[in-house]
């Protein structure tokens, strides 16, 4: 039998809003949030039964006020990190097409930034490859 992860493994999916000008949307954890003070690409958790996408759509949907269409959502990549307490698995959509004005529901600070400038952010250690990524590939 292989050996189990000691760890929890955590499915979260994220989204990267992409404007007219190509600026991506990153959001800073507020405090009493793990992770507070690092920048991430809006989303969350996967809850049973659910799908990335629809993840996605409901993160979006509370964290931002933002309605982006499923058929929107573009898989980008993903990243497989181990964090000290839990292994986390979390694709990275692409979106460029929206309703609303995303709106900190949650009071996290809100950035448009251009992909050079994606380094200047501390970001969690998972979206670290993820930001390198939209670098070379977007
Ligand atoms: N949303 C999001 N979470 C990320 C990213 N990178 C990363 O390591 N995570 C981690 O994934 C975990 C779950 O994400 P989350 O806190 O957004 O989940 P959630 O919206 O369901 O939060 P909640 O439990 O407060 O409702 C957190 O520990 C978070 O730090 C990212 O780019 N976006
Ligand atoms: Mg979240």
């Amino acid at each position: 039998m292989t050996a189990r992860s000691p760890k929890p493994v955590l499915f979260v999916a994220a989204c990267a809003l992409l404007d007219a000008d190509g600026r991506i949307l990153i959001a800073k954890r507020p405090e009493g949030k793990a992770m507070a003070g690092f920048w991430e690409f809006p989303g969350g958790k996967i809850e049973p039964g659910e799908t990335p996408e629809q993840a996605v759509v409901r993160e979006l949907r509370e964290e931002l006020s933002v309605e982006p269409c499923e058929r929107c959502l573009h898989p980008f990549a993903f990243v497989s990190h181990p964090y000290d307490d839990f292994h986390i698995v979390m694709p990275l959509f692409l979106c460029r097409t929206w309703d609303g004005f995303p709106h900190p529901n949650e009071g996290q600070e809100l950035a448009w930034v251009r992909k050079e400038r994606l380094r200047d952010y501390q970001m969690s250690g998972a979206d670290v490859s993820l930001a390198a990524e939209l670098r070379d590939r977007l």
